[in-house]
């Protein structure tokens, strides 16, 4: 049993003036779980793991695995005691050591004998498949292969919390989607709780139980992936999350009325009180072709960018922008039908809409 607990944890460098790098969260990261931190570059998701493995103080609050103090005013256990593993972007191998003694060395340094450490460092290297190269330094390694080491050392170290710092960051798109399903692997062969920082969004709901969404030190919302997709606690959510529009609409006894589109049969949304609100619109929530007896409204098609097998695409339906998803090719200026099909309403965010006809309001996320 490996449950992690942060109670209002914070921390804060520098000066009294600088914002907190985490500012007062509070989570529990399940036994078995494979936890993802999801955010910007500069949110605090590394500090957030070195706070947990004990290579930072914190400045507020407490950590706590399985009731056990780690971190807070009561006391600091060391790294070392923690019985932490980790997986970094950069590797971490100990470069004049073999592939072999890599994995083995934890063992050897807690007194194993070399019998034992051979054979262990043998079990972990055939898991990870790379057995013929147990005579190799890292450097005669490619990336990947290098990560496989590091989860073989995990796997020898018999880490019940396993922390890994955007360990796929430096793999080619091929190789890191291969990477993904060992790593997965290796969570379900190693059942331990792990904590997974990435900024990489396809990476975070291919592999989490639950995704904590970072921004500026805080968790904004911590869900099942199809939860974070489907139903965003806010617009800053949604709007970090995927494609999506965000549509001026209001909300009166559980039915939402889209402006300039009249009602659209939006999912119920119980946390939301009636009035003014902002309905999120995903890109598989409208449904084009149909005809007008369907409801649906002519558009303009102004993106349009082949994705392999789908077109993506953004419209203009009356000065409303909408991103869109179709299997036929279109091209910039042809006019498509349209129906909105769905939705989410959200909480109006600040100074929502942008202007009248929310033209600024739809988005697609950096990539
Ligand atoms: N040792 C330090 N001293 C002072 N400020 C720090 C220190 N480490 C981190 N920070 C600051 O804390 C904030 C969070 O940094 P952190 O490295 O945790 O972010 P991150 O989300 O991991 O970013 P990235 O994805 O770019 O690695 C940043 O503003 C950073 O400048």
């Amino acid at each position: 049993m490996t449950e992690l607990r942060l109670t209002n944890l914070s921390k804060r460098f520098g000066g009294t003036g600088d914002a907190p790098a985490v500012d007062g969260l509070d989570a529990t990261v399940r036994d078995g779980e494979f936890f993802v931190v999801l955010g910007p570059s500069g949110c605090g998701k590394s500090t957030l793991l070195r706070l947990i493995a004990g290579l930072e103080t914190v400045s507020g609050g407490e950590i706590r695995c399985d009731g056990a103090l780690w971190s807070g005013a009561g006391g600091h256990l060391r790294p070392e005691d923690r019985g932490v593993g980790f997986v970094f972007q950069s590797y971490a191998l100990w470069p004049h050591l073999t592939v072999e003694r890599n994995v083995s060395f934890p063992a050897e340094v807690a007194g194993a004998a070399p019998r034992d450490w051979k054979a262990l460092a043998a079990k972990h290297l055939e898991t990870v498949g790379l057995t013929r190269f147990a005579e190799r330094r890292p450097a005669e390694l490619s990336g990947g292969q290098r990560q496989r080491v590091a989860l073989a050392r995990v796997l020898a170290s018999d880490a019940r919390l396993v922390l890994m710092d955007e360990p796929l960051a430096n793999l080619d798109p091929h190789l890191r989607a291969t990477m993904e399903a060992e790593f997965l692997e290796f969570h379900r062969l190693s059942g331990a709780t792990t904590v997974y920082i990435t900024h990489d969004q396809r990476e975070a709901m291919g592999m989490a139980d639950r995704i904590a969404v970072m921004m500026d030190g805080r968790f904004l919302q911590v869900d099942a992936p199809e939860t974070l997709y489907w139903r965003p606690a806010t617009a800053e959510v949604a709007r970090f999350i995927g494609r999506g529009a965000l549509l001026p609409a209001t909300r009166r006894g559980g039915r939402v009325t889209a402006e300039g589109l009249g009602e659209v049969p939006a999912r119920d949304n119980p946390a939301l009180a009636d009035g003014f609100c902002a309905l999120f619109v995903r890109p598989e929530e409208v449904r084009l072709g149909g005809d007008a007896a369907e409801g649906g409204a002519e558009a303009r098609v102004v993106r349009a960018v082949y994705r392999g097998g789908v077109w993506e695409l953004t419209l203009d339906l009356g000065g409303l922008r909408l991103e869109a998803v179709g299997p036929a090719r279109v091209r910039v200026g042809d006019i498509v039908r349209a129906t909105v099909a769905g939705g989410w309403p959200l909480p109006a965010p600040e100074g929502f809409p942008m202007s009248r006809n929310a033209v600024e309001d739809a988005f697609v996320p950096a990539e």
